[in-house]
């Protein structure tokens, strides 16, 4: 059996000024290191063994926190972050005997990125809305299929998510690994979708709070056999 928990950073600069993200690198306020210090205690009593996150530093800063005041203690291991591309001039100390069994790898991939917003990036919401009108800012943010100007859909984020998770998180799980994955609220909803059937008509309905942590308990067969939000 194994644990997985998927937390969505915490509040960034942008979020607190309703600005369209997506894949402008804002940072975490001082709201959303506070909330990553709430999931890192939430989650402090699960051994966490191998953790994911995006290239976006609100993600990185979140996993660092979670990891570091929370997790990271309960086997005096050491995360270490990883970049998930073969880079020759990066000196980690996995290369040198005996070390690998004393980190937490955290892996960065641009898999997880939140999902990309395109024209819309840097906008406000709300002023958004005025102009275009709610229903289709709504679609824009939350629905499956509708792409935003110059932007992924969900469905467009999904087939970089899904299968990131199929073949680089799954495997870890099936191998009874307890994994953190410390991403953002579309590509997260792209991995919820899949993980709990939702079907096209469900998907607008699906938010994600920052910070707040979702833990799913998965079989070796990758069947989940509990869920649960902290
Ligand atoms: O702006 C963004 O990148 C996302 C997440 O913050 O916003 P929304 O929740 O509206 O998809």
């Amino acid at each position: 059996m194994a644990t997985l928990i998927l937390v969505r950073h915490g509040q960034s600069t942008w979020n607190a000024a309703n600005r369209f993200s997506g894949w402008v690198d804002v940072p975490l306020n001082r709201v959303g290191r506070q909330e990553a210090m709430q999931a890192a205690k939430k989650i402090s009593s699960y051994c966490i063994d191998v953790c994911f996150t995006s290239k976006l530093v609100r993600a990185i800063e979140t996993t660092a926190i979670c990891l570091t005041e929370g997790t990271g203690a309960c086997h005096d291991k050491s995360p270490v972050f990883k970049h998930d591309f073969d880079d020759s001039d990066w000196h980690g100390w996995d290369k040198y005997e005996g070390y690998i069994e004393q980190e937490i790898p955290i892996f960065i991939n641009p898999a997880l990125d939140e999902r990309y917003y395109g024209d819309l990036q840097g906008f406000n919401k709300a002023k958004m809305a005025e102009k275009v009108g709610k229903h289709i800012v709504h679609q824009w943010r939350r629905s499956l299929d509708t792409r935003p100007p110059g932007g992924e859909s969900l469905k467009d984020t999904a087939a970089r998510t899904i299968p990131f998770f199929q073949n680089r998180i799954l495997t870890h799980l099936k191998n009874g690994d307890n994994v953190l994955v410390s991403a953002h609220g579309n590509s997260l909803r792209s991995i919820l979708m899949h993980l709990d059937h939702l079907s096209p008509e469900e998907v607008p309905h699906l938010e994600l709070a920052t910070g707040i942590p979702i833990v799913y308990k998965i079989d070796a067969e990758a069947n989940i056999t509990n869920k649960v939000i902290l």
